[in-house]
């Protein structure tokens, strides 16, 4: 799959409003707070199901209830629609 340019990046970020594309345009990445450790912990169940399914998996770090998601394509070396694609489904875990 191949790299997308910055600006098409920013314009699948426009439904993406919390994510944000990293400084040196290689990766986007969001924040997510839970109410607690379970709540975190039963998003990044459900997002690495759908990551393992997909073969794209998320780099993330976990402090109690706060998670941070940074999504890139390794392969291509930048954000392809693939991390476009599970930033999307992150956010539908991230409310179920
Ligand atoms: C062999 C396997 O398909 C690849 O290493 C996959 C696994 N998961 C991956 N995840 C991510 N985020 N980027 C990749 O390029 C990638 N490649």
């Amino acid at each position: 799959m191949s790299k997308l340019e910055k600006s098409a990046i920013e314009t699948a970020l426009k439904s993406l409003p919390n994510w944000e594309l990293a400084d040196d345009g290689l990766s986007i990445g969001r924040v997510y707070m839970f109410g607690d450790f379970n709540a975190a912990f039963g998003f990044m169940t459900r997002v690495a199901l759908m990551a393992d399914k997909m073969d794209h998996h998320p780099e993330w770090f976990n402090v109690y209830n706060k998670v941070n998601v940074t999504l890139t394509t390794h392969d291509a070396g930048g954000v392809t629609q693939k991390d476009i694609d599970l930033a999307t489904f992150c956010d539908k875990a991230s409310s179920s």
